[in-house]
């Protein structure tokens, strides 16, 4: 024998009556016995109580309900039934809605609705849905009759909640059962006490009526049939990819419902767990699926974690005080308040020096919580023995459970190193000492940040998005996400998924936290984008609140780098080729750094030198690995070493200029090139991360520009500049040929002291033989003394820097996960 429960949705519609009746007749073909509980119709339950209210309001309101209430059975019938039966349903069903409308004509003429009144009106859900039921099971060739459970389980006369006399009720349950043949349809939830009235067995009953049946029949498994695919890992509402558990022992099951999911009421779990009678939860769309089962069984399940579940909407009681300290029954005092008062208590902790007790309860219980530990306490509240009773609101708990993490080192410390990561800060801590469950207390706005992180933490094998920010979509930016399109299935081959949620240029930006189609992503930026500038789009990402979230900035604005602090505080890495952080003011870099550190996130910058070249991770592993910088000596200009490659005598210097711009080598403005600026910021950058505390103006530098092209407004303006002052630069030119020598421009630092200037050099230089945009930088350190250590190649370029960009965006993910 097998107990199904089938709920609202799954007798709700034309449709899932079909699939209930093919649910059923499966079973009978493979000779299984069953017995069906039903709940009514989805909504129905909800309406029945608004109507109650309304009526004992004296709200004619309740007529409005009531026809609602009406019209849904009615559609049902229309639906479902064989037209010659229709017109006998419908008086049957019109029967059960006049008595309904009798009842609460009643309650609105008295202006009262008791808890006993409000179980009969509750049970005519259950009692039309079983009749409608049964009637359409035996239109389709089962046969069944409505078993109501009135006759059957017997309470006490705590109505809304009432409890379960077992003795007689399991004896019912036999006795009826020996003597039916019928497929039997039961009312769920429903029941009556010795003298035969109408209560309900409160939240979860027709769970519990599965239950009751199950245990006494000794059935070998309840199924649980529903409208989603068993337990899922977490909230799918929240997180993007879940997956649906295929077993959970009952203590893990217990622990996930207490802590908001969806699985099944606990309390009504207790009788088929003293006769470990398997419960299983099913899709009624979807009857192939298996689905969860829930038995005594710990299963196969290779992570360390079963599954992540969470109340959104928690308040979070602080009682404290010098008076509580060692006292032993002021917990009892505290506790025994609460359930007198039927306060439910979600989560509690107490710290270890015993002077203050948190605890969690549904916003909708804190007024009265104060009130009644403000009576309890009242003596100790006025000797200052116990503190004003605090409580919070906006807060969320999160509750990882799994009977794998017992005994398995590592996984608290996963979990708390994600939420740090990911800048969640955590309110309050509990672990319970099965280790089955570690609840944290966290802010509401981070509840969905929170379940995605963890989600992602535990169970990594399917997919993790990284989500992205990427400001500024000009050269560097555009070839990015031409190289992050073209990467993106082989990433997602490795698990990680590409997410670009926002992109911006200095007029507008556009999000989509789904993930920007890269396909079109300029015409919904300059179609669709908002008009604003950089604090419009950070504002946005911040309140996005996403995990695992990279900023990149590849602008060479000011402006952008005036929002680091704050995104970095926000726990968003950071990644930029933009030179002005890193060689900016030396107090406002150590503060972002500092920011940065303490919130865990990374802010990288190494495409600011040498572009995609190793030249920042170099240095930092020389240092990191205790070696000394003696000397650090570079071609730092991709732009000025193509310029010089390529500058020979009857060429003019102006169109080498162009050529280099053109190639994508130059900055926006290639004046910060020409004038050394450009080199200037990436030897102090350099001598910054060799740990020398130096400012832009402690770089000395010999110019190369002459002064009218460096006062030219605009860009052409200065291109037409440089034009009349071709034959400068040819006979520099010539005079370093003329002694078979070439010009670098080439930039120093040793001992804190840096010099950038133009330097011509013969073959026996190091740096003689260069071409393209190649740039070179060479180590002198303790270690490579004689013989430095030399990073060379291209270094600038479109291609080559985004590509540097995006190896940082893969090394921050490596980071966060
Ligand atoms: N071209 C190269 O080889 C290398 C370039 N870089 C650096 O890469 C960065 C980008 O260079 P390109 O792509 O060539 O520049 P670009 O001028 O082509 O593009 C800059 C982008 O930034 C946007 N932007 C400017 N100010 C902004 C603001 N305040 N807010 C939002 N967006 C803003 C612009 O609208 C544009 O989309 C620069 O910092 C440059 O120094 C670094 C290494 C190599
Ligand atoms: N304009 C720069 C680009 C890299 O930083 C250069 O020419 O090196
Ligand atoms: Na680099």
């Amino acid at each position: 024998m097998k107990v199904l429960k089938f709920g609202g949705t799954s007798v709700g519609s034309a449709e899932s009556l079909a699939q209930v009746v093919g649910i059923l007749k499966d079973n009978q073909e493979k000779g299984t016995p069953v017995a069906v509980v039903n709940s009514a119709l989805s909504g129905i339950t909800n309406l029945l109580v608004e109507a109650g209210q309304l009526a004992s309001a004296g709200d004619e309101q309740y007529k409005t309900v009531l026809s609602t209430i009406e019209r849904r059975h009615i559609q049902m019938i229309e639906e479902t039934m064989a037209t010659a039966t229709q017109a006998q349903v419908l008086e049957k069903i019109g029967a059960y809605l006049q008595q309904l409308r009798d009842i609460l004509h009643g309650v609105f003429l008295i202006r009262e609705l008791s808890k006993r009144t409000g179980d009969v009106v509750l049970s005519f859900g259950e009692r039309m849905a079983s009749y409608l039921l049964s009637t359409y099971a035996n239109q389709h060739g089962l046969a069944t009759e409505v078993l109501d459970a009135r006759k059957i389980i017997v309470t006490d006369a705590n109505f809304g909640n009432a409890r379960v006399f077992f003795d007689k009720t399991n004896k019912n349950i036999v006795n009826h059962f020996a003597s039916s043949s019928k497929i039997q349809i039961i009312t769920g939830f429903i029941a009556a006490t010795e003298e035969g009235v109408t209560s309900t067995l409160g939240r979860g009953g027709s769970d519990y009526t599965a239950a009751i049946f199950g245990s006494a029949l000794n059935a070998e498994k309840i199924e649980i049939w529903t409208d989603v695919d068993g337990v899922m890992t977490t909230d799918p509402r929240q997180v993007k990819k879940t997956y649906s558990l295929a077993s959970l022992s009952y203590a893990e099951a217990m622990e996930m419902s207490h802590f908001g999911a969806k699985v099944i009421y606990p309390p009504t779990i207790a009788p088929a767990m003293i006769k470990n009678i398997p419960i299983s939860i099913r899709n009624t769309f979807n009857p192939e699926f298996e689905g969860t089962l829930i038995s005594s069984q710990s299963s196969n399940w290779d992570f360390d974690v079963k599954g992540i579940s969470s109340i959104s909407e928690v308040s979070l009681v602080n009682f404290q005080g010098s008076g509580i300290m060692g006292v032993p029954n002021v917990p009892y005092r505290l506790f025994n308040a609460l359930s007198e008062a039927e306060i439910n208590v979600i989560f509690i902790t107490q710290a270890s020096s015993e002077r203050s007790i948190s605890f969690a309860i549904s916003p909708e219980d804190a007024q009265r919580t104060k009130q009644v530990l403000e009576a309890e306490f009242s003596p100790e509240l006025s000797l200052h023995k116990v503190d004003a009773i605090e409580i919070r609101h906006d807060l969320s708990v999160v509750a990882t459970i799994g009977e794998n993490m017992r005994h398995q080192p590592g996984v608290a410390a996963k979990l708390f190193g994600a939420l740090g990561r990911n800048g969640i800060n955590v309110v309050s801590i509990a672990q319970g000492t099965s280790e089955l469950n570690i609840s944290v207390v966290v802010e509401k706005k981070d509840l969905g940040k929170t379940l995605n992180c963890l989600h992602d933490i535990y169970f990594l094998s399917d997919e993790t998005r990284l989500n992205i920010f990427i400001a500024g979509v000009g050269l560097i930016g555009s070839t990015l996400l031409a190289q992050m399109k073209a990467q993106y299935e082989n990433l997602l081959k490795e698990h990680l998924k590409i997410n670009i949620v926002g992109i911006a240029n200095s007029k507008q930006f556009y999000f989509d936290s789904e993930g920007i189609d890269l396909d079109n992503w300029k015409a919904l930026l300059l179609e669709k984008g908002t008009k604003g500038n950089i604090d419009g789009f950070v504002d946005q990402m911040v309140d996005l609140n996403l995990s695992n979230a990279v900023f990149v900035d590849n602008t060479s604005s000011q402006l952008v780098v005036e929002n680091y602090q704050r995104i970095l505080n926000n726990s968003i890495s950071i990644t930029t080729p933009n030179k002005l952080a890193s060689s900016g003011d030396f107090m406002k870099l150590q503060e972002i750094k500092q920011t940065a550190m303490r919130r865990g996130v990374k802010f990288f910058y190494e495409t600011s030198v040498g572009a995609g070249l190793p030249v920042i991770t170099t240095l930092n592993d020389l240092l990191n690995s205790g070696d000394k910088i003696q000397r650090i000596e570079g071609v730092l200009s991709g732009t000025l070493s193509y310029i010089f490659n390529s500058f020979k005598v009857g060429t003019s210097f102006s169109e080498i200029v162009k050529q280099a711009q053109a190639a994508g080598f130059t900055e926006p403005d290639p004046r910060d090139d020409l004038n050394g600026m450009d080199v200037r910021r990436k030897i102090l950058i350099l001598s910054r991360e060799a740990g020398y505390q130096m400012d832009i103006s402690d770089v000395a530098i010999e110019g190369i520009l002459p002064d009218s092209c460096m006062q030219a407004p605009t860009v052409d303006d200065f291109f037409t500049e440089l034009g009349k002052h071709d034959h400068h630069f040819e006979n520099i030119l010539k005079e370093a040929e003329a002694d078979g020598k070439v010009l670098r421009f080439i930039a120093c630092m040793e001992k804190g002291k840096a010099t950038v200037s133009l330097k011509a050099v013969g073959p026996e230089h190091p740096f003689f033989s260069l071409s393209g945009s190649d740039n070179i930088i060479s180590f002198t350190t303790s270690r490579y003394l004689e013989r430095p250590l030399v990073v060379k190649g291209p270094g600038a370029g479109a291609e080559v820097t985004a590509a540097g960009v995006f190896a940082e965006v893969i090394r921050i993910f490596n980071h966060l996960s």
